[in-house]
């Protein structure tokens, strides 16, 4: 179906753009996971230890637990004879007597008797059963690892807002705790327009050619701790493209559309969600101009985030970096939502367009003093086309909206991407 194309709303800067996607966004609320579940989300409550850690005093050394006064003269010359008269492996609930004289064997882990006061390593030992003969004189408290000297119950073991790693969750584990507090991972539609998508590996019409935004996105998102759903392609057809969102939009948090945003004749998203409110309009950037963003209604509530952005895959990849991916941090809890930035040195020239800031995918490289300098990734520079040479980036370039070209020198403010 074609459509009216005449009206043309007044341009925005990415800035303003990008103020008013981050409006629409707060943190998914907080729900309670198993430790298990809990990798890569945001932890939404402090946790506490709930026991000391560790929860008693243990031996750090396979060994021999004594009393430290009956091997203070022991020598490799002059040995010191003891007693074995207890045998204790990790997860021995045994707190074995000791009386002066004795000792008890003793394995890495196990809880040291309330009579000993440390530990003899066996290779300072004959490794003796029934009696064992002790070589050298131990240090104070040799080789106990105290109560509560990790934690203790109580203590902050991890705070809120810490995007959980691995350790964290065996810091949890060890701290007691079973369950966590997280920001769940949003759920976000990806779905393609276009008449001319075929799927990857297809044979190709003239005409045709393959979606490839749909797995950028996808992994895009995953990249970001969001769980893609995958919606497929919709050809340019207003009611397969509104089937589609009506069907899934309740299960969903956030919508990404590709296509269909310009001012063409079979601008098919900008057709459908503008009547539902969707504000679409030219972003002052290159690429990634025109934009399309607010929420898909689900009966009288705004339903998810919808991002429409446009179909050049550089463009998509641009406007993820650029306005979805501090969206979904900003939902899955993260406080820090931008990359870091740092300058670099211009090495090869090129044009940006006027009154438009350029993102140019680039590529960034260090010297051995460590000075960043910056070249386009492609020969055929910011071509929004150029999917294939995107993959050899590993930055966008920055260049402010009044800047009309870029010289060899210049210092420019990138942003690495991989
Ligand atoms: N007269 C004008 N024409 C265009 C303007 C303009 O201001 N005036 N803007 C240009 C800019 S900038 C962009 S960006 C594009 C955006 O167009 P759409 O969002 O409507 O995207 P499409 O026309 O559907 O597709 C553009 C391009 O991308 C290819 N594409 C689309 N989907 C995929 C996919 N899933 N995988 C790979 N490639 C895809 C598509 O085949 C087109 O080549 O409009 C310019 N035109
Ligand atoms: O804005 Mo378009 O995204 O320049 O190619």
């Amino acid at each position: 179906m074609a459509h009216d194309s005449s009206a043309a709303p007044a341009s925005i800067s990415i800035e303003q753009h990008l103020a008013r996607v981050l409006e629409s966004v707060t943190a998914l609320p907080a729900i309670t996971v198993p430790i298990a579940e809990a990798l890569h989300r945001t932890l939404a409550v402090d946790v506490h230890a709930t026991a000391d850690v560790p929860g008693f005093d243990n031996s750090a050394m396979d060994g021999y637990a004594l009393r430290r006064a009956d091997a203070m003269a022991a020598t490799v010359d002059s040995p010191v004879t003891l007693t074995v008269v207890a045998d204790l492996p990790a997860g021995s609930a045994e707190n074995p007597r000791l009386q002066p004289g004795e000792a008890a064997r003793i394995m890495t882990g196990a809880p040291v008797p309330d009579d000993a006061d440390c530990i003899v390593p066996i290779e300072d030992t004959d490794e003796g059963t029934a009696t064992v003969l002790i070589y050298r004189a131990p240090a104070e408290a040799a080789f106990i690892r105290p109560r509560g000297t990790d934690v203790q119950a109580g203590d902050a073991v991890l705070p809120a807002g810490r995007v959980l790693g691995a350790r964290d969750l065996a810091a949890a584990a060890a701290s007691g705790v079973s369950t966590l507090a997280v920001h769940p991972a949003p759920r976000v539609g990806v779905l393609s327009t276009g008449s001319e998508l075929r799927e990857p590996g297809d044979t190709l019409a003239r005409g045709q050619i393959h979606d490839s935004n749909s797995l950028l996105l996808e992994a895009l998102i995953t990249e970001c701790g969001g769980i893609p759903v995958q919606l497929g392609s919709v050809p340019d057809d207003d009611a397969a493209l509104r089937a589609i969102l009506d069907e899934h939009a309740p299960e969903l948090d956030a919508v990404i559309t590709s296509g269909g945003v310009s001012v063409g004749a079979y601008d098919v998203v900008k057709a459908v969600l503008a009547p539902l409110g969707v504000w679409f309009g030219p972003v002052r950037m290159q690429p990634g101009k025109p934009q399309g963003f607010g929420r898909f209604p689900v009966g009288d509530a705004g339903g998810p985030l919808l991002f429409a952005l446009p179909g050049n895959p550089v463009s998509v990849f641009v406007s993820f970096e650029t306005f979805v991916r501090p969206a979904l941090l900003t939902m899955t809890g993260h406080s820090t939502i931008q990359r870091p930035t740092l300058s670099a040195t211009v090495t090869t020239g090129w044009r940006s367009p006027a009154g438009r800031a350029q993102y140019m995918p680039a590529v960034v490289e260090r010297d051995e003093q460590g000075a960043a300098s910056v070249r386009p990734a492609s020969a055929g520079g910011a071509g929004s086309y150029l999917v294939a040479s995107l993959a050899s980036a590993n930055a966008l370039a920055f260049i402010p909206e009044d800047v009309t070209e870029v010289r060899e020198g210049d210092t420019l403010t990138v942003t690495l991407v991989s």
